[in-house]
């Protein structure tokens, strides 16, 4: 079977293993034995097909409580094709873009959705592999008053809901310097703030060095109306400190928006921001492209293999997972999709103080071991026999 046939991994699940074993593989491959979904009103569910988005939604729930409300919230995550050629004038791509992700606003929007993640560098396509600076260096534009976060603006006004945008930046301040960078508006509309891309990947056709330094903006936690969100930006996702100091910083949702290839990441998807939810106890949402994105001038992949003009399918499966690690199943590897998860935030702090990882997780002791391991003199912790 071809890499295209396949359709995921919960088909393949559903498909040939009976039901009263399916509850049981779900609970211990997915966490929990039903998938929950969520039923949409007609509007929700006509509209997403008028837009031509896959919308898929679940619910995770919480122990009630007696003296904190529930604390019930909407997030959505968007993955979606590039549809225009690559070789279209850079504006006409761009709004293509604006438009395709304003459409499926309105969807996530009728679905109730509180706080949104797009894609990876959602504004143009995955073009870092050529390794070519130009025409791709005009996608960069401001994150505070550029043209994507000036429309985002309004959406996110007009629908009360929080979206996080993540662009590529061109920080005019700074000499110009480009960043890989997501953006957080608030659902009155207003900038909250940005977030840089802490680790760049150097690996395969993922050699965005070329492009932009590793981020300057630490870890930063959004305080929103509904709830504390960080992002963690694609390659980030495989550095667990990346993930740990938005947790110890507060986050209750960590974003992964990402842009990845099956044949180099596919089997590690599944496992790192559902951990990181884990080791961390906040909810995380991996969100990532998909579509084969062809570009003008052929280039290579430093892998022997001959020189193409595309990287092959990003493979979507973009999911939602829970501190208790459970978690939802994927969107479709190859179809625009619009997935939303209802979460009661009080999840988080439920299972901290079940599992204790935060109480025993002895910062102090790594935070001396890791003092002395970035010393130039550091000698690594070796008992051999003599
Ligand atoms: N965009 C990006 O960081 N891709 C790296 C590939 C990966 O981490 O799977």
């Amino acid at each position: 079977m071809s890499d295209n046939n396949f359709k995921s991994l919960e088909d393949t699940l559903d498909k040939y293993i009976p039901p009263e074993e399916l509850r049981e593989v779900k609970r211990i491959l997915y966490g929990r034995a039903e998938d929950n979904p969520i039923t949409f009103s007609l509007e929700a569910t006509s509209l997403a097909k008028e837009v031509g988005v896959d919308l898929r939604g679940y619910t995770f729930t919480a122990r009630k409580e007696d003296l904190r409300r529930p604390r019930i919230v909407r997030v959505g995550a968007i993955q979606n094709t590039v549809d225009i050629p690559t070789t279209a004038p850079i504006h006409v791509q761009r709004d293509a873009l604006h438009e395709k992700v304003s459409n499926i606003l309105r969807v996530a929007a009728s679905a109730g959705v509180n706080i949104i993640c797009f894609q990876e560098a959602w504004t143009m396509p995955f073009a870092f592999c050529t390794r070519e600076k130009f025409p791709w260096c005009e996608f960069a534009e401001d994150a505070e008053h550029g043209p994507t976060t000036k429309l985002m603006k309004e959406l996110a006004k007009q629908y009360n809901m929080v979206i996080v945008s993540p662009i590529l930046e061109r920080d005019s301040n700074h000499n110009d310097t480009i960043w890989n960078t997501a953006v957080v508006i608030s659902n009155n509309g207003n900038y909250i703030g940005k977030h840089r891309k802490n680790h760049i990947p150097r690996v395969g056709d993922f050699n965005e060095s070329t492009y932009y330094f590793e981020g300057d903006t630490g870890h930063p936690v959004f305080e929103t109306q509904f709830g504390k969100i960080a992002i963690n930006i694609c390659y980030g996702r495989h550095h667990p400190q990346n993930w740990m100091m938005f947790g110890l910083n507060g986050a209750e949702i960590v974003f992964n928006p990402s842009a990845t290839i099956g044949a180099l990441s596919e089997p590690l998807w599944g496992i790192e921001a559902r951990n990181a939810a884990i080791a961390n106890g906040y909810f995380t949402v991996a969100i990532n492209r998909v579509g084969t994105e062809v570009f003008p001038n052929e280039f290579t992949s430093a892998n022997g293999q001959p020189a193409h003009k595309d990287f092959g399918p990003f493979y979507g499966s973009s999911y939602i997972a829970a501190p208790d690690g459970s978690r939802t199943p994927a969107l479709s590897r190859d179809k625009d999709g619009l997935l939303v998860a209802e979460l009661d935030l009080n999840l988080c702090r439920q299972v901290k103080d079940f599992w204790g990882f935060q109480m025993t997780q002895r910062l102090p002791l790594y935070a001396e071991s890791l003092a002395k391991v970035t010393k130039p003199d550091y000698k690594p912790q070796v008992i051999r026999e003599n």
